[in-house]
């Protein structure tokens, strides 16, 4: 059959109660409830495989450890499981709680439907206990009544009485001394409460309070379930709300919730009938339950913490409360559940998580401490307060954007990626989650930016050795900006080597060894700085790169920090050509060195039309005085240049050198660097 086109003959609209003078809508709520755990009772009697004794011992002694106060182990008359297990509970909390330590002031509670031997047998269970809680239930709605007891309201309240007097004779007035010891508390459920006449639901429980006695120091719980859900969240609450106000002697009953969540409204149900002045609540932890479950006892305190009121359990651990609650039940907990799923915690969209990160990165710029007020795009709840990590907070696939990667990059190697570089390394990422069709993973990502910027092995290009010295001022000839080889150095030795003035500059020479792809060559430049310098060297091997953004941070802190280094590069006569390079070292200039030497490594390879191996095709003559400087350098063996011959005056370049030592020159001027490269880039206008 299929849907029918006109639903109104066979599902009747639900009457809603006429209650004009409602108080609830303007109520807040601002204190916990009563919380009853009923995960044992109404959650194990709806699982394919209920579970034994000792899943049961497991996840008791979960909820004692979160703080509930009041638990439902077991339908006692049901199976020896049940009966046996609530008798090993009764049984620790008479001795102390050897087993299960907090248990001596928690309320072992107890369901048994109205039959007075099943009401025995329950009590029995209990035997020895401290602290108990008889539940009863009866269903009164009018379907109930009719189609599965085939009674009338009177003969309702008849046997809802009976039982309940017959169990207050064998509970707090029984003869025996051991049962009188406990201390009791009754639980009355007139069943189907959600379907039953608010009227009826109010006499029954009058005769019921009146079959009990209650006191206002003991009063009787009241436990008004939805136990089908029948309509809107707010006809729940009208409900309530005229039992509370209707019932007689308000101080010595507690009126209870056990929503269900048929329509999917379980939590706001609950919420809106605490407004409406229920003072208890039962549920199970992420709604396991009869058919759509129990109303869910994790999102209603977690809804309370939010509110910046402490709901009196805690779920500072909730990897391993799910953990439990998924083995116990055998049922996973759906990925999109509020607090608890996989992925509430987890933006992939860009913009999400762009907004995330810029709202942590706000927290950190404030100085922000754990329990200062949030205040974050898209996330309600702080994770870290229930246990969940910020690193899984932003995953990456296809729908994600440059913020994310950063994010992820961030986490996991530590680096904080200026702009331009998340928005490269972020078309690489893409480009990869496209292709791979799925979600890629944190250390899939830091994998591809390792390559991406040759963070383990730049495969084209190794600093051998290198040495930064100040260069005395200064031909004409010297006049040269990055990105343009010094005229000195280019053609003939004498002219560098005899200076016209001899006053100190701010320019540097690099002087160095550098292998690519595997070959060794000599490498002279001058720049404003180390990094200049080293561009202007590797023009001379036609690699003609400028330095367009640069960026530094410190990494990690104390004796092993490292300074990373970020270099953007155009490519010389195209501005619309750009390569990022990255380089971490102890010492920041040969990080800032690195770092170029990545971003030729990316220019190479780049270059479609570049055969490989790189090999130059014109390596410029060396004077007399760069020869020099190159011979100081730590290569070779014996203070013997490999390259001595080769870089005579007129030799020409390209060599391959036997393997070498590297050294790091402690050279540190980064600060002069970053200055000198921020003058040129005013002087430039760019
Ligand atoms: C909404 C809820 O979750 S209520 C709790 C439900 N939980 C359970 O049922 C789990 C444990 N239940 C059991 O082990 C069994 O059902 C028992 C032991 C309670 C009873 O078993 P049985 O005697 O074999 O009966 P059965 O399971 O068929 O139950 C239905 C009988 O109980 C009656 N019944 C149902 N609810 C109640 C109640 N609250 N009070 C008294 N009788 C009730 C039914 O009318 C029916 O009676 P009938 O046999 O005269 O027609
Ligand atoms: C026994 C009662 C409280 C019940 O489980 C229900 O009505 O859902």
């Amino acid at each position: 059959m299929p849907m029918l086109k006109d639903p109104s003959k066979k599902y009747r609209k639900f009457k809603p109660l006429d209650l004009p003078n409602r108080q609830w809508p303007s109520k807040t709520n601002d204190k916990p409830p009563r919380w009853l755990a009923t995960d044992l009772r109404d959650g194990n009697q709806s699982l394919v495989d209920p579970m034994d004794g000792a899943q049961k011992l497991r996840y008791f002694k979960m909820l004692v450890e979160i703080g509930y106060k009041e638990i439902e182990v077991s339908f006692p008359s049901a199976s020896q499981t049940d009966f046996d297990f609530t008798r090993m509970l009764a049984e620790d909390q008479r001795d102390g709680g050897k087993l299960i330590p907090g248990i001596e002031d928690v309320y072992l509670q107890v369901l048994t439907p109205c039959r007075e031997e099943l009401i025995k047998r329950t009590v029995e269970s209990l035997r020895g206990c401290k602290r108990g809680i008889l539940h009863m239930y009866l269903a009164t709605s009018e379907c109930f009544r009719r189609i599965v007891f085939g009674m009338s309201e009177e003969q309702s309240i008849e046997l809802a009485v009976k039982c309940t007097k017959y169990a207050r004779s064998i509970t707090k007035e029984s003869d025996d001394a051991e049962i009188r010891s406990t201390h009791w508390q009754y639980e009355f459920s007139p069943e189907t409460f959600s379907d039953t006449s608010p009227e009826f639901a109010v006499r029954i429980c009058e005769a019921v309070k009146g079959a009990w006695e209650p006191s206002e120091e003991n009063p009787i719980i009241f436990n008004l379930p939805a136990t089908v859900e029948m309509s809107t969240p707010n006809v729940y609450a009208d409900q309530i709300e005229y039992f509370c106000t209707n019932m007689t002697e308000r101080k010595k009953f507690c009126v209870s919730l056990h929503p269900h969540n048929d329509r999917g409204c379980a939590v706001a149900a609950s919420e809106l009938a605490q407004m409406a002045g229920a003072e208890r609540v039962e549920g199970t932890l992420f709604g396991n339950g009869e058919r759509t479950g129990n109303v869910d006892l994790v999102t209603l305190a977690l809804n309370l913490y939010t509110q910046g009121i402490h709901p009196g359990v805690d779920f500072s651990d909730i990897n391993s409360i799910i953990k439990v609650v998924e083995e116990s039940n055998k049922i996973p907990i759906n990925e999109r559940w509020p607090y608890g799923g996989n992925l509430v915690v987890c933006a992939f969209s860009g913009s999400h998580q762009d907004a995330i990160k810029k709202g942590f990165q706000t927290r950190k710029t404030e100085g922000s401490k754990p329990e200062d007020p949030w205040v974050m795009p898209y996330l309600p709840l702080d994770p870290q307060d229930i246990g969940r990590t910020y690193e899984a907070v932003i995953r990456v696939n296809s729908q994600s954007g440059k913020g994310g990667v950063a994010w992820i990059i961030q986490n996991s190697l530590g680096l904080d990626l200026p702009r331009g570089l998340q928005v490269s390394f972020s078309k690489i990422v893409q480009k990869e989650a496209d292709a791979k069709g799925r979600e890629l993973l944190p250390r899939e990502i830091a994998g591809l930016f390792e390559d991406a910027y040759h963070l383990k092995r730049n495969p084209r290009f190794t600093l051998i050795d290198y040495n930064i010295s100040a260069v005395r001022a200064e031909t004409k000839q010297d006049k040269t900006s990055v990105g343009q080889p010094p005229q000195a150095q280019d053609t003939t030795t004498t002219k560098s080597t005899a200076p016209v003035q001899n006053t100190s500059s701010n320019k540097r020479q690099f002087a160095g060894v550098i292998a690519i792809d595997g070959a060794q060559h000599p490498l002279i430049g001058v720049g404003t700085g180390a990094i200049s310098s080293l561009a202007n060297a590797l023009h001379s091997l036609g690699i003609d790169l400028d330095v367009a953004d640069y960026k530094e941070h410190a990494l990690a802190s104390g004796k092993d920090v490292k300074a990373a280094t970020y270099i953007e590069c155009m490519v010389s006569g195209n501005p619309h050509e750009k390569v990022w390079g990255v380089g971490i070292h102890e010492d920041v200039v040969q990080a800032s060195l690195i770092a170029l030497l990545s971003a030729a490594s990316g220019f190479l390879t780049s270059r479609v039309s570049t055969p490989k191996p790189f090999r130059p095709k014109h390596m410029r003559d060396f004077s007399a005085s760069e020869i020099q400087a190159l011979e100081q350098l730590n290569v070779g063996s014996g203070g013997q240049s490999p390259f001595r011959d080769s870089m005579s005056p007129g030799a020409g370049g390209g060599l391959n050198g036997s393997p070498l030592s590297a050294r790091a020159d402690r050279v540190d001027i980064s600060k002069l660097e970053h200055d000198a490269w921020k003058e040129e880039e005013s002087r430039n206008g760019s």
